[in-house]
C-alpha cells in the first residue's frame, strides 16, 4: 500500500497530472476515456488528475488495499464492524434478489422482508385513511421525530422525492432546541396528525425529550387514550419502545447491523414510505440493489462507487485536498450534502486504523455542499480563485420533473456544465488581459486589473449525469455513495462503521445538565466551562 502510495506521488508529478487543461488539450478523447457508465448514469471523471499511468495504479491500489475481499465480508454478513462486533448489512435491507444473508448462521432475509411488508401495510393504512385517528379523521400530517441517521436519511429522501409525493404532509423534527417542535407543532392539528419516534436506540435524549413533547401535544389536546392512535416508532430497542406506550402494531424493528447513517433503507425509511408509497419506496430499494450488483462485479475500471472512492483517496491522501464539495444541480437534492455528512465524516473521520495504530496520512475529508445554482452566488468564488484546492462533485439530471419549465432545466444544465469547464480551464492572465483591452481598456490598467481576473484552473471535478431523479435514480446514487465511503475507509484502513467519537460530548452533555440546572455546582470543570456557565446563569430568567 505504502509503495503504491508513493508511486502514485511520483507518478502524478512525473506526468504532470494536475495539469488537467493540458492534457484536455493534448488529447481529445479524454471524456471517453475516463468517464464510465452504469445504465443512464454517467461518471465524468475526466476533469481530474487522472491519466493511463495513475489509473493503472489505482487498479493495484485497490488490491493491494484488500477493497475486493472486504466488499465480500460486508455483503456475507462478515462482523466487518469489529469494535461493536457487528455486521454491516444495509445491503441485506434492499436485497431485491432475496438470496439469504447469513448473520451467525441464520438467513436475515425472512425478517427483512416480514418488515417491510408490516410497513407497507401500515403506510397503505395511513394513506388510505383506513388507519384513522383517535377522532376518526384521516391522517393528514406525519411528523418523525428522530435525530442523525434516524433523520438525515428520511427527510433528504422526502425532499428528494417531491414529485411522487402522494400521501399526508411530512415534516421532520430533530434538534432538542424546544424551538424546533414548538414552529413544527404550531403548523398542526392534533386530531390529524401522526408521530414517528425514530430511534435506532431509542435512548438518544434529543428524540426522547422531543417525543415526550409530542406526547404532550396529543394527551393534552385528546386525553391520553389517543395517544396510541396518534404514534409509531422505529427502533431496534423493542422492549424501550413497548416502556414508552407504543403499541406492537405500530412498532417497526430493524437490527443492530444496519449502522444509523445507513438506515434508510429499513423501518427508519416509514415516513418516506408513508409519503411516496410502498411501490415507489420499492423501486428507491431496487435502485440501490442494482448499486450493490453493480459494486460487487465490475471490473475497477468500470466500477462507478470503485472509482470514486480511489479518486477520492488520490485527492486526500495523495494530493493533499482536505475537503470536498457535493454541488447537486438539483434543488430537490437540497439536503443530500448534509446526508452525506453525516454518511462520510461519521464512518471515515478516524484517527486509528483496524490494527489501533494512528492513520499514516488522512482519513476522511471534511465534505460540504449546497446544491447549485445558489452555491454559485454564495462560496464558488472561493472554489474558483481561493487559495485552497476543493474538488467538487456535481451532479445533474438531464430531465427535471416540469417539462413546462424545460427552459429552466436547461439553465440549469448550462449552469453545472460551465463551472466544471471554468474550473478546469481557468483564464490565464494573458485571456484576461485580452478580454480587458478588446473592451477598449488602456494596456498599463489592464495589466493592474487582469492578475485579479486570472482563474487558474486544472481545479478537480467529478460530473454525475443521469436521465431524471426517480426513485430507482435515487436510490442508486445514494448506494453509490454509501459504496465510495466503504472503499476509502478500506483504503485509510479504518473501521468505517463505529461512531466512538460522538460519545465523548454525549457523556458530557449529561454531565453537565444538572449543571446548567443549578442543582450541581460546576466545580471540577475547566475554567472556560465554568465562565459559560456562570454567564449563562446570570443571563437565565
Ligand atoms: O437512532 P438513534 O439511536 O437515536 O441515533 C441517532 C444518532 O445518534 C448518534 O449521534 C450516532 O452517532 C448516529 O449515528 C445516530 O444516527
Amino acid at each position: 500500500m505504502k509503495t503504491i502510495v508513493k508511486d502514485l506521488k511520483s507518478t502524478a508529478d512525473k506526468t504532470k497530472a494536475t495539469d488537467i487543461r493540458a492534457a484536455f488539450v493534448k488529447d481529445a478523447g479524454r471524456f471517453e476515456k475516463f468517464s464510465a457508465r452504469f445504465d443512464d448514469l454517467t461518471m465524468d471523471y475526466s476533469k481530474t488528475a487522472v491519466n493511463e499511468e495513475i489509473l493503472a495504479l489505482f487498479e493495484k491500489l485497490a488490491e493491494a488495499g484488500g477493497v475486493a475481499k472486504k466488499r465480500e465480508e460486508m455483503f456475507s454478513g462478515v462482523a466487518i464492524n469489529f469494535t461493536e462486533n457487528r455486521a454491516v448489512l444495509h445491503t441485506a435491507l434492499r436485497n431485491r434478489s432475496n438470496t439469504p444473508v447469513l448473520v451467525d448462521g441464520k438467513d436475515v432475509m425472512p425478517d427483512v422482508n416480514a418488515v417491510l411488508a408490516a410497513m407497507g401495510k401500515f403506510a397503505d393504512g395511513i394513506r388510505s385513511g383506513a388507519l384513522k385517528s383517535a377522532t376518526g379523521k384521516k391522517i393528514t400530517d406525519v411528523v418523525n421525530i428522530g435525530i442523525g441517521g434516524s433523520d438525515l436519511g428520511p427527510v433528504m429522501a422526502t425532499l428528494a422525492l417531491a414529485p411522487f409525493h402522494d400521501g399526508p404532509r411530512a415534516h421532520f423534527v430533530s434538534n432538542v432546541d424546544g424551538a424546533h417542535i414548538a414552529d413544527t407543532l404550531k403548523l398542526l392539528d392534533a386530531e390529524t396528525t401522526l408521530f414517528i419516534v425514530a430511534s435506532k436506540t431509542f435512548t438518544t435524549i434529543e428524540t426522547m425529550t422531543n417525543a415526550a413533547s409530542a406526547r404532550k401535544f396529543i394527551a393534552d389536546k385528546l386525553g391520553d387514550d389517543a395517544v396510541q392512535h396518534h404514534f409509531a416508532a422505529v427502533s431496534t430497542a423493542l422492549e424501550k419502545v413497548a416502556a414508552f406506550g407504543i403499541d406492537a402494531t405500530r412498532v417497526f424493528g430493524f437490527w443492530d447491523w444496519v449502522g444509523g447513517r445507513y438506515s434508510i433503507w429499513s423501518a427508519i425509511g416509514l415516513p418516506l414510505m408513508i409519503a411516496i408509497g410502498p411501490e415507489n419506496f420499492g423501486k428507491f430499494l431496487d435502485g440501490a440493489h442494482a448499486m450493490d450488483n453493480h459494486f460487487r462485479t465490475a471490473p475497477v475500471r468500470e466500477n462507478l462507487p470503485m472509482l470514486l472512492g480511489l479518486i477520492g483517496f488520490y485527492h486526500r491522501n495523495v494530493l493533499g485536498y482536505p475537503t470536498r464539495a457535493i454541488l447537486p444541480y438539483d434543488q430537490r437534492l437540497l439536503r443530500f450534502p448534509a446526508y452525506l455528512q453525516q454518511l462520510d465524516m461519521e464512518s471515515n473521520g478516524k484517527g486509528v486504523t483496524i490494527d489501533g495504530t494512528p492513520v499514516e496520512g488522512n482519513s476522511g475529508p471534511v465534505v460540504w455542499g449546497e446544491p447549485g445554482t445558489n452555491g454559485q452566488h454564495a462560496f464558488y468564488q472561493l472554489i474558483h480563485q481561493g487559495t485552497s484546492i476543493i474538488p467538487a462533485e456535481f451532479m445533474i439530471a438531464a430531465n427535471g420533473f416540469e417539462p413546462e419549465l424545460r427552459h429552466q432545466h436547461d439553465l440549469l444544465i448550462a449552469n453545472c456544465l460551465a463551472q466544471s469547464e471554468a474550473l478546469m480551464k481557468g483564464r490565464t492572465f494573458e485571456e484576461a488581459k485580452a478580454q480587458l483591452t478588446s473592451k477598449g481598456m488602456d494596456d498599463k490598467q489592464a495589466d493592474f486589473i487582469a492578475p485579479h481576473r486570472v482563474f487558474t484552473g486544472n481545479r478537480p471535478s467529478i460530473t454525475f449525469v443521469h436521465d431524471k431523479l426517480t426513485p430507482f435514480a435515487f436510490g442508486r446514487l445514494v448506494a453509490l455513495y454509501e459504496h465510495r465511503v466503504f472503499v476509502e475507509g478500506v483504503l485509510f484502513r479504518i473501521n468505517s462503521f463505529d461512531q466512538w467519537g460522538v460519545e465523548l460530548g454525549k457523556e458530557l452533555a449529561t454531565g453537565l445538565l444538572p449543571v446548567v440546572e443549578g442543582k450541581e455546582s460546576a466545580e471540577g470543570h475547566d475554567s472556560s466551562t465554568q465562565g459559560l456557565v456562570k454567564t449563562l446563569a446570570g443571563l437565565k430568567r
